[in-house]
């Protein structure tokens, strides 16, 4: 384990050491989002805008975290959301990622852009999930999923708010285009071995998801939805959960923040399908909220990512600890036993005082 004040007691001080550490090229592209940032802002100053209001007296007793996604058992509402590159943070890249998870018993989300090979990721634990971009060649996009199905993939995370990719000028600036030398996007391969460039598709409409259909019976859950006539079309084209994103404020910037995008998919999904939400969570205060808006469970990106940076797995494994121990915590202080007991009105927007 790694010596808690090493590494930060929370999650901004686990960010400044991971800063420390990272070529500034590859800190400014795990941590920029597109054009002026706003949205990127926007999610993390969403939940500051969260106030909450505690119950007492309620004999709450011992919190009990776990639950079941889609067939996977986790010990907690808290999963690891797709991101590109683990091997810029650390040199065991996403099979580290992929130990910690394992270790804190919840699931990792492996990218289309990882930088190892599925089957090893695989290899240091579960469960995992794969996420898709959709490409428009679907024999490419078959012969991927496949490969993840078989390297023991329990769900698809489809990603489908980048039909093109999100300006960041950070990696502008830079010149921040590609891998370096060595490193390749490892579950790129075609039926060949060729490794494919990342594609974004912005001619795919909704007949994806039955396309995905054929492909495989594993879980499909769509990532990126902010609009509640998207969630509803979602769950009429059959998808197996919502998740609502906004990329971390990588994508389309003015996005709403997904904290303030979350009530109005809940209400469209009307509990047919889980709603999961990512982006900003950077306290168990925050997961909490966002789970008492109607969020089943969240995703954390950047900060797994300066866990990995600051100490491989016991730095993934730290992050996740923090928050779990955080977010217990929380539920103790609010009165609730369980993350599926929250209610909504535990949150306000009410000015404080
Ligand atoms: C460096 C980086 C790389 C990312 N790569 C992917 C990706 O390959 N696929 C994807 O669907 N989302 C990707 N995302 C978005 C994350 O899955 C997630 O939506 C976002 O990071 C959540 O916000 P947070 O970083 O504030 O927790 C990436 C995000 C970051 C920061
Ligand atoms: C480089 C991309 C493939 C991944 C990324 O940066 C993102 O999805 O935000």
């Amino acid at each position: 384990m790694l010596a808690a004040d090493a590494v930060g007691l929370n999650l901004a001080e686990v960010a400044a050491a991971a800063r420390r550490r990272l070529d500034p090229v590859h800190w400014d592209f795990f941590a920029g989002g597109a054009g002026n940032e706003r949205t990127l802002r926007a999610n993390e100053a969403a939940f500051a805008r969260r106030w909450l209001r505690p119950r007492v007296l309620r004999a709450a007793g011992e919190r009990d975290l776990r639950l079941s996604l889609f067939g996977s058992p986790v010990s907690m509402p808290v999963l690891i959301a797709p991101t590109a590159f683990h091997r810029l943070a650390h040199p065991e890249g996403e099979v580290a990622t992929a130990r910690a998870a394992a270790d804190a018993g919840t699931v990792m989300v492996v990218s289309m852009a990882a930088t190892r090979p599925v089957e090893e990721i695989a290899a240091a634990g579960g469960p995992l999930w794969f996420q898709l971009y959709p490409h428009a060649d679907l024999e490419f996009t078959a012969t991927v999923v496949r490969r993840a199905v078989a390297a023991g993939c329990r769900a698809l995370v489809v990603t489908v708010d980048s039909p093109v990719f999100g300006r960041r000028e950070r990696d502008l600036r830079h010149g921040f285009v590609d891998l370096p030398p060595g490193l390749v996007c490892e579950n790129m391969r075609d039926a060949d071995g060729r490794v494919r460039p990342i594609e974004m598709n912005a001619g795919v409409g909704w007949e994806l998801i039955g396309a995905l259909r054929g492909l495989t019976s594993l879980p499909i859950l769509l990532k990126g939805v902010l609009h509640p006539a998207d969630a509803r079309l979602a769950v009429e084209h059959g998808v197996d959960g919502v998740l609502v994103s906004n990329h971390g404020g990588r994508q389309l910037d003015g996005a709403l923040a997904t904290l303030d995008a979350l009530p109005g998919v809940v209400a469209a999904v009307d509990g047919r399908v889980p709603v999961l939400v990512d982006g900003g969570l950077r306290r168990g205060t925050d997961v909490l909220v966002a789970l008492a808006l109607g969020a089943t469970a969240v995703l954390l990106g950047r900060p797994v990512l300066w866990g990995l940076a600051v100490g491989g797995a016991a730095g993934v494994r730290h992050v996740l600890d923090l928050v779990r121990a955080d977010l217990d915590r929380a539920l103790a202080l609010v009165g609730v036993a369980r993350p599926g007991d929250l209610d909504a009105d535990l949150v306000t927007t009410g000015a404080p005082g």
